[in-house]
């Protein structure tokens, strides 16, 4: 039997931090969605105890690193499981980019394996496995769009933003999501975006108002250390996206536009300035 998962990337509409804990995260206020960029994970028993991965990618590492393996040797202990698993990750989404690819492949394995070993785990107790792999997990178990809190693994569901175009801008760098929040002083955020805001924003549906309460301070982090992802900011600001973003930790840039024709242009008019663009929507 084959089973199969989408991994979609996730976008960060607003991420605040409130402060660094003693466990060395961040406290933070963070609302996301899911766009349709996805990774697909394809999974099979093998017949062996093996877990074992396979890619197209040749970005990623194929061992314990991996946070799919990762996700299967988690549940195998701790649900003493005896089967093996084979995973084949067609890859999508770009890696390093602030779009959370490896976390929702691990969300996708826990899914995946939840079915192919028959384990009867909840959404919730996967959500709470996912914690253990990262701070993003638990959000891409759920999907759909979210308050997310804590270091990101607290969840609450907010309203979908209307449906709308999501044009997706990586620059070629790779950036570390532990070297931004080590860089970032938080204490000295100036400007902190509004949580509650953004969830009024998409209780009433409204396109502008999500376009108005985008907001992400670790862009300061990533714009100072990478000159070039504000240049892109800039460009795709030119281009008439109607809001404009980093992703996450980044590099990554992201514009929301109501139009498919201005997603169509503002992707032609980034091509000589970023390889890598796609126009995606946001998935409800
Ligand atoms: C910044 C965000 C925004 O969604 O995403 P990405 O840009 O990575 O996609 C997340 O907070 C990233 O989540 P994730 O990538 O799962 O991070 P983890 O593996 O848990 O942590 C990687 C490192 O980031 C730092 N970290 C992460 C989360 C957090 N709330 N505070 C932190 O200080 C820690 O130094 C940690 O060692
Ligand atoms: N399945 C995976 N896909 C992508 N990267 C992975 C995966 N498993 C582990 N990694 C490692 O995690 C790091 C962060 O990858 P990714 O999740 O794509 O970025 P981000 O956290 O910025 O969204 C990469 O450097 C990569 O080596």
């Amino acid at each position: 039997m084959f089973i199969y998962e989408k991994a979609p990337a996730k976008i960060n509409l607003m991420l605040d931090v409130l402060h660094k804990r003693n466990d060395g995260f961040h406290e933070v206020e963070m609302v996301m969605t899911m766009v349709d960029l996805a990774d697909r994970l394809t999974l099979h028993d093998p017949g062996t105890s093996r877990i074992s991965l396979s890619s197209q990618s040749g970005y990623i590492p194929l061992d314990d690193k991996n946070l799919a393996v990762r996700a299967a040797r988690l549940l195998r202990q701790r649900f003493g499981v005896n089967r093996g698993v084979h995973m084949h990750l067609e890859k999508r989404i770009p890696v390093a980019a602030g779009l959370a690819g490896g976390s929702s492949d691990a969300a996708a394995a826990l899914r995946g394996l939840n079915r192919l070993w028959e384990l009867g785990l909840s959404t919730a107790e996967l959500e709470e496995l996912g914690a253990e792999i990262g701070s993003d997990v638990p959000f891409c178990v759920r999907g759909g769009t979210a308050l997310a809190t804590g270091r990101g693994e607290k969840l609450e569901a907010l309203a979908s933003p209307p449906r709308c175009w999501v044009v997706l801008a990586k620059p070629p760098i790779n950036v570390s999501t532990a070297d931004v929040y080590g860089n970032l002083r938080a204490a000295e955020i100036a400007v902190h975006p509004s949580a509650s805001g953004m969830r009024a924003a998409l209780e009433a549906g409204s396109f502008e108002a999500v376009c108005d309460g985008l907001g992400n301070v670790l862009e300061d982090v990533t714009l100072k250390l990478y000159p070039g992802v504000a240049r892109l900011k800039q460009v795709m600001e030119n281009l008439g996206a109607d809001g404009v973003l980093m992703s996450g930790s980044g590099p990554t840039v992201f514009g929301l536009v109501s139009k498919e024709e201005k997603a169509k242009r503002i992707c032609n008019g980034l091509r000589g300035f970023c390889e890598e663009v796609y126009a995606v929507r946001t998935l409800g």
